[in-house]
């Protein structure tokens, strides 16, 4: 079927409005970050995100799947605040820090340390503290060895580790990543996986809080397994399917309710994944 690249809000389309109410209670589901209604996003004359119906928790660990072009990048930047929606309506979680790691992380032309201490300088910290906390995120992501060295020298695993020294200095609510591993040897690829998955449980953050809401673009269904606990599966620019991890990959819930995503993913691990993957 020819997709149609002119209309969003689609008529009579609601989003689950039972989910929606869900009150906050102390036993019930923790409370929401993101909550998104009907949102659309156009980027010159594509419709990159079509009547998208959300509600992230705090805490969740959810990965976004898709083939290129999705609208995986183009829902992180929505989330972190990069885009608005053209229409439709987002609220975020307003005290929520926010930290986002893109494929190929931006260094400053400055050492290491500087890198991290930097950002925490504009955000208002003093130079020798914004220096102290640096050294220690260094410490935390293994590259203590090379903290005044040029970041732009390093490799593509320790830019990435420092990214994430970056964010976690920041002590964010929130970490957004997209496909983070994506240029990164397996071995680099396992060191910022189990990084990210120390900081997303918060065994370690800085302030010592809970778990960090972690949302992340993979093309790697082995890294979604190991890292999400919940899978949103996205196709031209809607959220085809959205469940708990296990009932993603196990099970025959995605193949009965999601046909489409069922293939993707079975496509997926038989032609893309190395054996022990599968
Ligand atoms: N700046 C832009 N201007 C116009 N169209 C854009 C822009 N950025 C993205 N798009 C289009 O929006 C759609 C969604 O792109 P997006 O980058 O979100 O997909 P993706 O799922 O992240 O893809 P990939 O897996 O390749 O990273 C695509 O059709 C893309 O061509």
């Amino acid at each position: 079927m020819k997709r149609d690249d002119t209309s969003c809000g689609t008529a009579g389309h609601r989003c689950d409005t039972a989910q929606a109410a869900r009150p906050a209670v102390a036993d019930g589901p923790p409370p929401v970050v993101f909550d998104l209604d009907r949102v659309c996003v156009r980027l010159g004359s594509v419709l990159a995100l079509r009547d998208v119906c959300l509600r992230l928790h705090r805490g969740e660990r959810v990965a976004l799947v898709g083939a290129n072009g999705s609208g995986k990048s183009t829902l992180l930047r929505l989330l972190h605040g990069l885009l608005e929606p053209t229409s439709g309506r987002i609220v975020r979680d307003a005290p929520a820090r926010q930290a986002m790691l893109f494929q190929r992380p931006y260094m400053l032309r400055t050492s290491a340390r500087n890198n991290v201490a930097l950002g925490l300088w504009l955000a208002g910290m003093r130079w020798a503290e914004a220096q102290r906390r640096a050294a220690q995120a260094l410490e935390r992501v293994g590259l203590r060895d090379v903290a005044t060295r040029n970041a732009r020298t390093l490799s593509g695993g320790q830019q990435q580790r420092l990214a994430l020294a970056r964010a976690w200095a920041s002590n964010p609510d929130v970490l957004l990543l997209d496909e983070p591993t994506a240029s990164l040897d397996p071995r680099a690829q396992r060191d910022v996986e189990s990084l990210v998955v120390q900081f997303a449980t918060g065994a370690d953050a800085p302030s010592g809080d809970a778990a960090v809401t972690l949302v992340f673009a993979s093309h790697n269904l082995g890294q979604v397994k190991r890292l999400a606990t919940r899978v949103l599966y996205l196709e031209q620019g809607r959220v085809l399917a959205d469940l708990p991890v296990q009932a993603f990959f196990e099970g025959p819930l995605l193949r009965q309710r999601y046909p489409a995503a069922h293939f993707f993913v079975k496509g997926e691990l038989n032609g893309r994944l190395p054996p022990r993957e599968r």
